[in-house]
């Protein structure tokens, strides 16, 4: 019989009370796709740091191939023929793909031999997985689909067998989440052997051969994919039925609350990622923004919440707001009743080493019912971040923990809570659940809807299609600075919204994927242009 490529036998990790893995065992077969999902705080990503030797685990014993393996560190998994595509990906952003991959594989220097001879390696394994990037391109002038594809590269060319990729399709557009999922499949042709972490039951169902479900710190099922439905799948992950769409009645749209004109945004290394970006949101609606990161979004609502400077107009309520100079910052923004959820809450939504119940005040301390003669009142504080800690159902519950210290969907709740609990006029939400469980996303959209209709107007940026298409009451697609269309949720799809949102606006006669490939290298060719 043939032995497991991965087997845990009772795996346990506590970081102080909390167990974050109780005694965990699981066997992946090599040649197979294994999906992990669990709610937010599961333990999955320590149980992937377990194996790829970030941290030692208290108790338990790690086989590959059938051989006891101690991984004590990402060498060790390294040697033993582990690869890891990280959510945020670990490359050297002003080096190229060649040099990227051969980096900290070759003994050495990179000399001039090495690095003929990587470029070799590296064409060979792109044509056999279809992974298609230029090696001479530096990583910075790729697209994050493209970045990603070199974190795989990376892994391949340090003759990984078994790959671990956790999340890896937040930061792609459909087409290139489908060509991911081809690429996985010629490595699961080839008998590579790879776990896929995912909240998104659609790609477990699609790419999976067998999923692992975790609750609470344990392991508590592993099904066949095919003997089972995403119905399933959630209520065994969360323990109860979730739904699976938004339930939300017509908007009952008013007067604009928020107007922008001709916005031109020109970032640090000279490259201009707004070009004129017009559009409008009124009271009671929300105006879903999809594109794939990195083509305008971010940059539109940094400059919307005072955190970037920008040339043209923003209006809110009729009047106009400075966007330049002293008046342009996040709490003068947060004066004339603008909110900001940034889409990366670890550099810019949270401060990593505060507790979560200052980063639940933060940026609205200054509020009168907190000052309590020259002192803050920092009992009502953490009583009021006690409370929204239990609303938003963030685990643990526990105000004096560390940001840093709560799962990647935990922390996205403390930052959601604080700022949709402060009723604003005008929500800039960016990738609100990105990384947060289905539990938690039903209750996230339900407040983002509760929010519209107190007659609010939502700004929402999402690189999810389907969380763009059930929350929007009208759409508007970015790519590289411009608006290319907007588009009412009914009259729209998927692949109409996928091709807009790589910059083809007409239906192609070729293959989709060579159509959105071929319109990225071209952006790409025009930033690397740009860039000084
Ligand atoms: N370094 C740490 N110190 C203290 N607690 C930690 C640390 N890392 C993780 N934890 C805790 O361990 C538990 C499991 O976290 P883990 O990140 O493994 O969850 P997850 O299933 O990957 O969640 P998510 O889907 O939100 O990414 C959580 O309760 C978390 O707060």
């Amino acid at each position: 019989m043939t032995a497991p490529a991965i087997e845990l036998q009772g795996i346990s990790k506590a970081f102080g009370p909390v167990q974050a893995n109780k005694d965990i065992s699981i066997r992946v077969m090599p040649g197979t796709i294994h999906g992990i999902i669990g709610e937010n705080g599961a333990g999955k990503s320590t149980l992937m740091s377990i194996l790829y030797g970030f941290y030692k685990a208290d108790a338990g014993e790690i086989f590959i191939n059938g051989q006891r393996t101690e991984i004590s560190d990402s060498q060790a998994a390294i040697s033993a023929g582990i690869g890891m595509v990280f959510q945020h990906f670990k490359l050297v952003q002003n080096f190229t793909v060649l040099e990227n991959v051969i980096l900290g594989a070759e003994d050495g220097p990179m000399l001039n031999a090495s690095l003929a001879r990587a470029r070799g390696v590296l064409r060979q394994l792109s044509e056999e997985y279809e992974l298609s990037v230029d090696p001479d391109q530096l990583i910075e002038n790729l697209s994050v689909g493209h970045q990603q594809r070199v974190e795989i590269l990376k892994a391949l060319y340090r003759q990984a067998d078994i790959l671990i990729l956790d999340e890896p399709t937040g930061v792609l557009t459909p087409a290139e989440a489908d060509h991911l999922f081809r690429i996985l499949d010629n490595l699961r042709a080839e008998g590579k052997t790879i776990i896929l972490i995912t909240h998104k039951l659609r790609e477990i169902m699609e790419i999976t051969d067998t999923v692992s479900v975790m609750r609470r710190g344990q392991m508590t099922a592993t099904v066949k994919t095919r003997e089972t439905s995403p119905e399933e799948l959630a209520e065994l992950m969360v323990g109860r039925k979730v739904l699976l769409r938004v339930d939300k009645a017509p908007a009952e749209i008013g007067a604009p609350v928020l107007q922008v004109e001709g916005l031109r945004h020109v970032d640090s290394h000279g490259v201009e990622r707004l070009k004129g970006v017009s559009l409008e949101v009124r009271a009671g609606e929300i105006l879903g923004i999809a594109g794939v990161a990195g083509n305008g979004q971010s940059e539109l609502l940094e400059v919307l919440g005072g955190y970037a400077d920008a040339t043209g107009r923003v209006l809110v309520n009729g009047s106009e707001i400075d966007l330049t100079g002293a008046k342009s910052d996040g709490q003068s923004r947060r004066a004339r009743g603008i909110a900001h959820v940034p889409e990366d809450r670890q550099t810019e939504g949270l401060i990593m080493a505060y507790t979560a119940w200052e980063n639940i005040v933060f940026g609205y301390h200054r509020d009168p019912r907190y000052q309590s003669g020259m002192l803050m009142n920092n009992a009502l504080i953490r009583e009021e971040a006690q409370d929204k800690m239990t609303r938003y159902d963030v685990r643990p519950p526990n105000p004096q923990l560390a940001a840093r210290n709560f799962s990647g969907g935990n922390q996205q709740k403390i930052v959601l809570a604080r700022e949709i609990e402060r009723d604003p006029d005008i929500l800039l939400i960016g990738q609100p659940t990105r990384g947060v469980d289905i539990g938690a996303i039903e209750f996230i959209h339900q407040e983002i809807v509760r929010l519209r209709d107190k007659g609010k107007a939502i700004l929402l940026v999402s690189v999810e299609l389907d969380e763009i298409l059930s929350l929007s009451d009208r759409i508007a697609v970015m790519f590289d600075g411009q608006i290319m269309g907007e588009r009412l949720p009914a009259e729209t799809d998927q692949t109409e919204l996928g091709l807009l949102m790589a910059g083809v606006t007409e239906r192609p006669d070729k293959p989709l994927i060579e159509a959105v490939d071929a319109s990225l290298h071209e952006k790409e060719a025009r930033e690397a242009e740009q860039h000084d």
